[in-house]
């Protein structure tokens, strides 16, 4: 079964990430990427890149085991330990602080999911499907990203994010905001559509 698509703000809201190997860098930089300004990563070691992130500034560290009490005022707590029983302690923890969990290890155990996403500017296309089949999403992730990453869909969502609150600054009714932006927003993806359809006959003309 799979469940609610939702996008959090992560931007000054606590994270936390029990685990310091190459899944929880990757946890670590979705949550980056997703906005999150204020991360913790605890864990007895971690991979080059975490400590990278963290000399940027991007993250702090705390080289040590996860302890009761860690999940306190946290908004979000993701376990990537590599042990079971202990990233099911965290769950329970995380569960008292009511803080939003994810269990890396076990999609049952986890409040919410993590997806693959592309993003363009403000742009946000995800794949999920409900823990069946990461690598699935993990290649339509790469399919989305050769149709939709391209600058020009930020750009349309940027022209478009203008026009609407112009219009709404305008007070036209709502019907009729409505109507100007589908037909707007379909001839901006028309216009991203052939302009990535003319960037690819002249990739395959070189
Ligand atoms: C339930 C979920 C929990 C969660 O929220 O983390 C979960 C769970 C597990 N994944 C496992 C394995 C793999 N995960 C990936 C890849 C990704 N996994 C991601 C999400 C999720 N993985 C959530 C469900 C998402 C969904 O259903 O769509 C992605 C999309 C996003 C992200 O990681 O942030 C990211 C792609 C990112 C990208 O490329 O964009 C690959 C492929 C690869 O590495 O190339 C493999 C190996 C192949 C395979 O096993 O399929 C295992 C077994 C571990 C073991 O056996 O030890 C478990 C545990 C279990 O089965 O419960
Ligand atoms: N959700 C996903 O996409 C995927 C999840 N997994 C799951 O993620 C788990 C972690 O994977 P890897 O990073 O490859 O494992 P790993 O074994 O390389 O890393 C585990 C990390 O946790 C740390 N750790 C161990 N005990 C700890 C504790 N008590 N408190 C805090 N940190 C502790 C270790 O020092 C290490 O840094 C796997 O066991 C698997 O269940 C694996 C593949 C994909």
């Amino acid at each position: 079964m799979n469940g609610y698509p939702v996008v959090l703000r992560l931007k000054g809201r606590r994270c936390l990430i029990a685990g310091g190997g190459p899944i929880a860098e990757r946890k670590a930089l979705g949550l980056l990427d997703g906005g999150a300004d204020q991360l913790t990563v605890i864990s007895p070691s971690f991979t080059p890149q975490l400590l990278q992130l963290a000399n940027e500034g991007r993250l702090e560290l705390i080289q040590r085991e996860y302890q009761s009490g860690d999940a306190g005022g946290q908004f979000l707590i993701i376990a990537a330990t590599g042990d079971m029983a202990i990233n099911g302690q965290i769950g329970l923890e995380a569960e008292e602080a009511s803080a939003l969990f994810n269990d890396a290890s076990n999609a049952e155990l986890s409040a919410f999911a993590t997806s693959a996403a592309v993003r363009q500017g403000n742009l946000l296309l995800s794949v999920n499907t409900g823990g069946e089949a990461p690598a699935l999403s993990a290649v339509l992730r790469e399919e989305l990203a050769q149709l939709y990453g391209s600058s020009r869909y930020a750009e349309a969502a940027a022209l478009l994010g203008e026009l609407r609150r112009l219009l709404a600054a305008e007070e036209r009714p709502a019907a009729e905001r409505r109507e100007r932006l589908r037909l707007e927003a379909q001839r901006l993806a028309h216009w991203a559509a052939a302009d990535r359809q003319r960037s690819a006959e002249r990739t395959d003309r070189l």
